[in-house]
């Protein structure tokens, strides 16, 4: 039994999807920013908080549980700026609960959502795992924490983690049955795409002065089925031993700006955007675009959907929202 913390989310509910093709599955969530209707009902679902430790306990006494996939967290750039005790609360203190629990319980398997955003402002224009981490705002700090805590406590106490630091996870299922939603909505393909079937008067880019060809930031984004795929195989290789520790990027390896973003939204949909230049967002770096070679040298895994087909997905998922 595999439990699945943040499985009614955007990411965690894409890889519930696949996980219960071979596994059983309990998802925990509080549904704070994630919703029922996304979770497999194959999976147990069980709503509360992972920083209450009844909770847990009443899960790892009920169920066999071999791993724990974490994707639950707070993960707003802009927002952690604001209100960095609500990161630190959530994605430090109450992961520690979980961490906590799950080992006084003798599971030592665990698979973590990391981020690119622990890198900062990188110096190279390809991150790969080697490259320094030093995160530029308390979303990115708090998720770093996180990772030196898994090296202490894997010292300490035998834990086996693979850390996955995501780029920007964009797209929706084939099926078009799950998709992203976050409310608010704040990432960048969702608000193009509302705003291309009229939910929203126009699109805000954040700053058209970085230092990028065209001046606006660039992204690394990564399709959600490809994350989903990659869990799987850490999944694997923790299960099996193969990997005790590590830690692996996931991105596309291709960096697109905001307003690359924007014109291959408008040639997919057929539709043209209404554009505002706005100050730039607190938090944001210039450039984030990942190297994968080391997953794909040690897992055989690498992306295989490209940005066209994100927005694609993306597009029929939200078109589908619109009927309902
Ligand atoms: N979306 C991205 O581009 C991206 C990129 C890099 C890393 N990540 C990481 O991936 C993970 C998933 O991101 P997402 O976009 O699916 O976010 P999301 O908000 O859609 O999903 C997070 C889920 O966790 C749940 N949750 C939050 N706090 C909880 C708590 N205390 N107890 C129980 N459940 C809780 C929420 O209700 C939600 O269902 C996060 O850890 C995020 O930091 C996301
Ligand atoms: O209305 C918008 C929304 C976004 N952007 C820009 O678009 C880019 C992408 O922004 P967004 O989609 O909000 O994603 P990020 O802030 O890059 O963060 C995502 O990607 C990170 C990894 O790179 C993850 O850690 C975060 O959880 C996830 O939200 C950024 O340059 C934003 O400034 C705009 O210009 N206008």
């Amino acid at each position: 039994m595999i439990l699945v913390v943040g499985g009614a989310g955007y990411i965690g509910s894409h890889l519930v999807k696949e996980l219960v093709k071979t596994k059983e599955v309990v998802v925990l969530d509080n549904l704070s920013t994630g919703f029922e209707t996304l979770i497999d009902k194959k999976a147990i679902f069980i709503r509360g908080d992972l920083g209450d430790p009844n909770i847990l306990n009443k899960i790892f006494s009920q169920y066999k549980i071999d791993a724990v996939m974490h994707f639950a967290a707070n993960s707003l750039v802009g927002e952690s700026v604001q209100d960095p005790y609500k990161y630190y609360q959530n994605n430090v203190s109450a992961t520690l609960t979980l961490l906590n629990t799950m080992l006084k319980h003798d599971v030592q398997n665990f698979i973590f959502s990391s981020t690119a955003a622990t890198y900062g402002i990188p110096d190279v224009d390809i991150i790969t795992e080697e490259t320094n981490t030093h995160p530029i705002n308390p979303y990115g700090r708090s998720k770093l924490m996180i990772e030196h805590i898994l090296e202490d406590f894997s010292n300490a106490y035998s834990l086996n983690y693979i850390v996955l630091r995501y780029f920007n996870a964009a797209g929706a299922h084939s099926s078009a049955q799950i998709g992203e939603s976050h409310n608010p909505e704040t990432h960048l393909i969702p608000i193009i795409l509302q705003h291309l079937l009229g939910e929203r008067d126009a699109i805000s880019v954040f700053g058209t002065d970085y230092n990028t060809p065209d001046g606006t930031c660039i992204r690394d984004y990564i399709h959600v089925t490809d994350l989903a795929s990659a869990h799987i195989l850490a999944l694997q290789a923790l299960l099996t031993g193969k990997i005790n520790t590590s830690v692996f990027n996931l991105g596309n390896g291709t960096g697109y700006s905001v307003k690359e973003v924007i014109e291959t939204c408008e040639e997919i949909t057929g539709v043209n955007a209404n554009i505002i230049h706005t100050d730039r967002r607190a938090g944001d770096p210039a450039r984030l675009v990942a190297s994968s070679n080391k997953i794909y040298q040690e897992l055989g895994w690498k992306a295989e959907l490209d940005l066209q087909s994100i927005i694609a997905s993306a597009w029929e998922w939200h078109k589908k929202q619109l009927k309902k």
